[in-house]
C-alpha cells in the first residue's frame, strides 16, 4: 500500500513559474507534477523554454515568480549545491566529463565530493559504472569515449550523486542509431532497479514512446498540452510541430 500511495505523490511539483530574461519571457505561469517512479518527458519546438524548465528546477536561474517543491520542500530558493544533496541530477546535452581522467577518476569525483573516502568511492564508482555498461572501459581516458559511451558516463557521474530526480536533457543527441536501444534501456533501469524519477528534454518522438510515461508540451513559455505521453503526442498542437518526425 505504501508502495501505491508514494507513486501517486509528485516528487516534484513546479507552481506557477516564471522565468524572464531582459524583456524575454522564457516561461510564464508553468505548472508541472512529476509523479514519483514515473518518467517525465517535456516538449515543444526551439525556444520553448525547455531547457529554461531545467534549469530552474536545477537551480541555476532564478524565476521571478513562482515556487519548486521536492517532494514536502519548497527548494525555490535553494542553491544548486544544495538541491544536488536533496536528490537532484542532471545530465547536460553536452557531455562534460574530464576528459584527461579515466571513466573511473570521473565517477569517483562525484563520490569524493560527497565526503566519501577514496577506496570506498572506489568501490562505489565501480559498481555505477558496471550498472551503465562501461566496464570494460574502467580504466580508460573519458576523451577516448564515443558520444555514446560518454553519454553512459554522464549517467554514471549522475549515479554517483545518489539521485532521486534526473533530469536528462537530449541523452539519445548525437549518438550513433545502433546504440540508442541500449541508452533507452539503460534509462528504464534506473527507474525500474534504482527507483529514479526521470525528467526528460528529448527532441526525438520515436525514443520518447518507449521511456516517457506521462509529457507536456511547451510553445513560447507556456504549457499548451499535458497528459499521458499518448496523449500528449496525439494533441494537434504537438503533432504540427513535431510531424516532420513521422511519429507524432
Ligand atoms: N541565458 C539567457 N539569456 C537570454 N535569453 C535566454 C537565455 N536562456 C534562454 N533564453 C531565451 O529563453 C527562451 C527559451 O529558451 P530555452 O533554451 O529554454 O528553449 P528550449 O525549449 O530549450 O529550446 P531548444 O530546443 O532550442 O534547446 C528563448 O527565447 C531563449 O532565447
Amino acid at each position: 500500500m505504501q508502495f501505491r500511495r508514494t507513486l501517486m505523490e509528485p516528487l516534484l511539483q513546479v507552481d506557477q513559474l516564471t522565468v524572464t530574461f531582459g524583456g524575454i519571457v522564457a516561461l510564464r505561469d508553468v505548472d508541472l507534477r512529476v509523479m514519483s517512479g514515473r518518467t517525465t518527458a517535456i516538449l515543444g519546438p526551439n525556444g520553448a523554454g525547455k531547457t529554461t524548465l531545467f534549469n530552474a528546477v536545477a537551480g541555476v536561474v532564478t524565476p521571478s515568480s513562482g515556487r519548486i517543491l521536492l517532494g514536502d520542500a519548497d527548494i525555490s530558493a535553494e542553491r544548486p549545491s544544495i538541491r544536488s544533496k536533496r536528490g537532484i541530477a542532471r545530465t547536460f546535452q553536452i557531455t562534460q566529463p574530464f576528459s584527461g581522467l579515466t571513466v573511473i577518476e570521473n565517477v569517483m569525483v562525484a563520490i569524493v565530493s560527497r565526503g566519501v573516502g577514496m577506496a570506498e568511492a572506489r568501490d562505489e564508482a565501480a559498481d555505477y559504472v558496471d550498472f551503465v555498461g562501461l566496464g570494460a572501459k574502467l580504466d580508460a581516458p573519458a576523451r577516448t569515449l564515443s558520444t555514446g559511451q560518454r553519454k553512459r558516463l554522464e549517467l554514471a557521474r549522475a549515479l554517483a550523486t545518489r539521485p532521486r530526480l534526473l533530469l536528462l536533457d537530449e541523452v539519445t543527441g548525437g549518438v550513433d542509431r545502433p546504440s540508442i536501444p541500449e541508452i533507452l534501456d539503460l534509462i528504464r533501469r534506473l527507474r525500474e532497479e534504482r527507483g529514479i524519477t526521470v525528467l526528460v528534454v528529448e527532441h526525438n518522438m520515436e525514443v520518447l514512446f518507449g521511456l516517457a510515461d506521462d509529457a507536456i508540451f511547451l510553445n513560447r513559455g507556456e504549457v499548451v498540452v499535458r497528459g499521458s505521453m499518448q496523449e500528449v503526442a496525439e494533441h494537434d498542437a504537438v503533432r504540427r510541430i513535431y510531424l516532420g518526425d513521422g511519429d507524432a
